[in-house]
């Protein structure tokens, strides 16, 4: 309680407080709300002391006036604090959804806002308790919140996380929002409505107040078109959607087909057949874009938003001809990214270390960035980002401030290191459930883990348990899984009460954790 002292002062309480009254408030605040302020949260505004604090397992927004009204915003408990005779207006509210949305009224900096061609980097955050820990990491590589190289995106899921993990994208946004208000992050921070797929899906998350959309036209991109022969891909382009696209087969080859185009640091011709087959394969996609960002901007309004398009899901590497095609489209139709996440070389898995030759992979995002910086500029996004440790120095080198760090599972994994430290049994339970599900979970998503090479964790004692979280297979076993064992009933409470009771534990962890992916970037 004694952090609060020096802000009371700050309070516009007419007289201003001296410092014994001061402490009858805080003594006083002490006593009503019985728990833990979380000094970093406190900001002085609008003629109050806004502050977030803890109450057992609970968090709980406190407002402290002269003004009634003010706290008056706020559904909870109003009480009277007597100091000196005069009376201030004491609420504690709940973390709830709405007192979220009154709470953002009141303080700007928790409305996410664009970032962008800021460097930047994306935390997704299945749980909802994570940003706190981000947060830490950001402050101890870059220093002072102003100068983080790397702009933060703390609201960030996608609508298959969400249908995992039961969360609305406004719960998603409103827990990341508290999280920025418990560590008093000023610097702003963006919104991500990850891998949407539907007009629905940007309905949803526009009404949530998301800035940075992920559209993800994967399910359009047509990977056969790479070896179809050659009649069958005349019919294929001839199939395209030509009136989204604004387009004709003859337009197009007059565009691009056999001239040079410069990259700046390279130059390209795409012959007929190259054009041909990037148009195929991804021709459904780039009109997907164009219906989802013009559906977007009318769903957005006067509101500022960005996009990102990402093709990063599909069976084949972009090509850099096939990069060049659809950053040509969407610049001629009139489609503005601040990212791309083409699908590179190599093999993003989840949770894992990049799979694939080094070289290859630097000379591919070279001319990635070569398309980028002619046709945008716009940013890379590195998707399943989550500890590609090999690749972040070539990466950064590569890119400098052009890159988007997609990062989400690897924070769930910190959650799940951090139980096995503080539950092992329930960590052993959830060793064995992942196994199980396995099998099912892992159908959406890239990974090659074989349950047979997971290490068996019976024998091991107690203090082991973290380790396993060390293994490339029980890693994306365990990573895929999540939704399964968050919706299993036995698991969900003691998972969450774990987490939340030692919340400076799994906020540590992940500090340490971040603080490995943020620092290659901070050049
Ligand atoms: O699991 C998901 O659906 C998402 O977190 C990811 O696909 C996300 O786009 C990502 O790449 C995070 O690493």
């Amino acid at each position: 309680m004694t952090e609060l002292l020096p802000w009371l002062d700050q309070v516009e309480l007419a007289p201003p407080l001296a410092e014994e009254a001061a402490a009858a408030v805080a003594g006083a605040l002490g006593e009503l709300a019985q728990g833990q302020v979380y000094p970093r949260s406190l900001a002085a505004a609008h003629g109050g002391l806004f502050f977030l604090m803890r109450r057992g397992l609970d968090k709980f927004l406190g407002c402290l006036s002269a003004d009634a009204g003010l706290g008056q915003r706020f559904t909870g408990q109003h009480s009277q604090v007597q100091v000196d005779g005069r009376t201030l207006q004491l609420t504690v509210a709940p973390t709830t959804g709405a007192n979220a949305a009154a709470l953002r009224t009141l303080l700007p900096y928790l409305v996410a806002r664009p970032l962008g061609l800021r460097k930047s980097a994306g935390c997704g955050d299945r749980l909802g308790l994570a940003t706190p820990g981000h947060i830490r990491a950001l402050r101890a590589t870059f220093g002072r919140d102003e100068d983080a190289a790397m702009a933060p995106i703390f609201a960030q899921q996608s609508i298959r996380e969400n249908a995992r993990t039961g969360r609305t994208p406004q719960e998603v946004m409103d827990d990341a929002m508290w999280g920025v208000f418990q560590e008093g992050w000023r610097a702003g921070f963006g919104a991500d409505a990850d891998h949407l797929k539907t007009l629905a899906d940007v309905d949803i998350c526009a009404a949530a107040g998301y800035t940075f959309y992920t559209v993800d036209p994967g399910d359009h991109v047509d990977d056969e078109a790479n070896t179809a022969a050659f009649p069958a891909l005349e019919a294929r382009v001839d199939a395209l959607p030509w009136d989204v696209l604004d387009s004709s087969p003859a337009d197009l080859a007059a565009r691009l087909a056999d001239r040079p185009i410069d990259l700046g640091t390279l130059k390209v011709t795409l012959d007929r057949e190259t054009l041909w087959r990037a148009a195929a394969k991804y021709g459904r996609a780039v009109a997907h874009t164009v219906t989802m960002y013009r559906h977007l901007a009318g769903a957005m309004g006067e509101r500022p938003f960005e996009l990102e398009m990402s093709v990063d899901e599909t069976a084949t590497v972009t090509s850099l001809a096939e990069h060049v095609y659809i950053a040509a489209e969407l610049q001629r139709l009139g489609v503005r990214c601040v990212s791309l996440a083409p699908r590179y070389v190599g093999t993003f898995e989840k949770g894992v270390d990049y799979i694939g030759d080094l070289d290859a992979f630097e000379q591919s995002i070279a001319q990635h960035m070569a398309v980028s910086r002619t046709f945008g500029p716009y940013k890379l996004s590195l998707h399943s980002g989550s500890d590609k440790f090999s690749i972040y120095p070539i990466a950064s080198r590569v890119a400098g401030d052009l890159v988007h760090l997609k990062t989400a599972g690897t924070s769930y994994l910190e959650a799940l290191r951090a139980i096995a430290a503080m539950a092992p049994d329930l960590f052993r339970q959830i060793v064995a459930f992942a196994r199980e599900r396995y099998p099912t979970d892992r159908a959406s998503y890239h990974v090659s883990a074989e349950l047979e090479k997971m290490p068996d964790i019976a024998g091991w004692p107690d203090d082991r348990l973290p380790e396993l979280l060390n293994d490339f297979h029980a890693r994306e076993i365990l990573h895929v899984t999540f939704g399964s064992v968050l919706n299993h009933p036995p698991f969900r409470e003691p998972f969450f009460t774990a987490l939340r009771t030692h919340e400076e534990t799994y906020s540590e962890m992940l500090e340490r954790h971040f603080c490995r992916h943020f620092a290659p970037f901070a050049g």
